[in-house]
């Protein structure tokens, strides 16, 4: 599989640990000292990557959306363009949330939410750009974003595996430093509504790294997508999940991304080889515990072995292991044996 490069020291895919971001997304509530302490959260929960969301709401949006009603628990303002322009940091406020993240010693990026806020975060030489969901059917956007060859990390929500397929092919064509992250867009998403097997589907037809971006509610599910294969996991964090605003509720706590980073480490350790085998920390446990073939009764040299004759047992010493207990059977005693003795090589013939 190939490997996206993101710096001098980080790839993605491959053997690479799985790359965690925090997504602070607007869970920052328009705050500059909130969105710090969100990126010193990220650092200390062990995160490789702390995220934001660049708009131009120009941009993104039309004029009549902007000024759309929003008429919502988590609006900060009467329409959509007031609560958007609330949540928005401007062009400084983004460099010096870049430079503060550079300080705490964590990688930070944004998505671009359209070609203008890409522009920018390549100006400012972020080390990869996140393309969400909302611009998973943009294939304008996509081609140009493929154009920059800067590493992209793509979620895929809110379409099809034909559109998947698309983007891929889009991108490709360009070069292959990127990614494609499963995402469900919704807030939070049902948990049978993750369809997180779609990670292996991903895996088994894109030759890049494949992850996954959550939204549903706890961990769980982002360690299920670890254990399926991610090589990118993306989960929102919050200070405070009762804030206002739509993300919260599908976030987690400093606490909790901590233990997902702990867990997402812990499950990678595990996953270790296919192939079964027995490993080096067994052997007390196969000295202590495990059964060998002994004489279930007292019988002589020259006499015959019939099943009944031997018995599996935790012994000292181990007989045979009891996995020949076949190979035992109707032989003939070399020597005489008293029950509960083990039985060795060499004790029949
Ligand atoms: C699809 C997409 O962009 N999703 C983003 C990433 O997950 C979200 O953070 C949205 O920006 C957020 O849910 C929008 O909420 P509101 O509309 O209340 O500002
Ligand atoms: C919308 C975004 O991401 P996702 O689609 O992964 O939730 C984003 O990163 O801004």
């Amino acid at each position: 599989m190939l490997e996206v490069k993101i710096t001098e020291d980080i790839r993605i895919g491959g053997k690479n640990p799985c790359f965690i971001i925090a997504e602070v997304g607007q869970n920052h509530q328009g705050d500059i000292e909130v969105a710090k302490k969100l990126i010193k959260a990220a650092k200390d929960a062990g995160a490789n990557c702390v995220k934001f969301q660049k708009t131009c709401l120009n941009e993104k949006f039309t004029k009549k959306y902007l000024e759309k009603p929003y008429d919502s628990p988590n609006s900060w303002g009467k329409t959509y363009g007031e609560h958007k322009r609330h949540l928005e940091f401007s062009e400084s406020q983004y460099r010096e949330l870049f430079k503060y993240a550079q300080e705490v010693g964590i990688l930070f990026t944004a998505s671009a939410m359209d070609m203008v806020s890409f522009d920018f975060l390549v100006n400012i030489k972020v080390p990869f750009i996140k393309i969400g969901s909302g611009d998973s059917n943009n294939l304008l956007f996509l081609k140009y974003a493929a154009s920059k060859k800067i590493p992209l990390i793509i979620s895929t929500g809110m379409v099809d595996k034909q559109a998947v397929k698309t983007i891929y092919d889009i991108i490709a064509a360009q070069h292959k430093q990127f990614c494609l992250l499963h995402c469900i867009s919704a807030y939070p998403v049902p948990f049978e509504d993750c369809n997180l097997t779609v990670l292996q589907d991903y895996k088994n037809t894109f030759d890049i790294p494949v992850g996954y971006s959550g939204q549903e509610v706890g961990t769980a599910v982002a360690l299920g997508a670890i254990a399926l294969g991610a090589k990118v996991l993306e989960k929102h964090i919050t200070l405070d999940k009762g804030l206002r605003g739509t993300d919260h509720v599908c976030s987690l706590t400093p606490t909790e991304f901590q233990q997902l980073v702990r867990d997402v480490r812990v499950i990678e350790a595990s996953l270790g080889t296919p192939i079964k085998k027995v490993v080096t920390s067994e052997i007390p446990c196969i000295d202590k515990l495990q059964k060998s073939l002994v004489m279930g009764c007292t019988k002589n040299k020259g006499e015959i072995l019939y099943p009944g004759d031997v018995k599996i047992k935790v012994a000292e010493p181990k007989g045979l292991n009891a996995l020949h207990f076949e190979d035992v059977i109707y032989k003939t005693l070399v020597y005489d044996k008293k029950e509960d003795e083990p039985l060795n090589e060499g004790d029949f013939c």
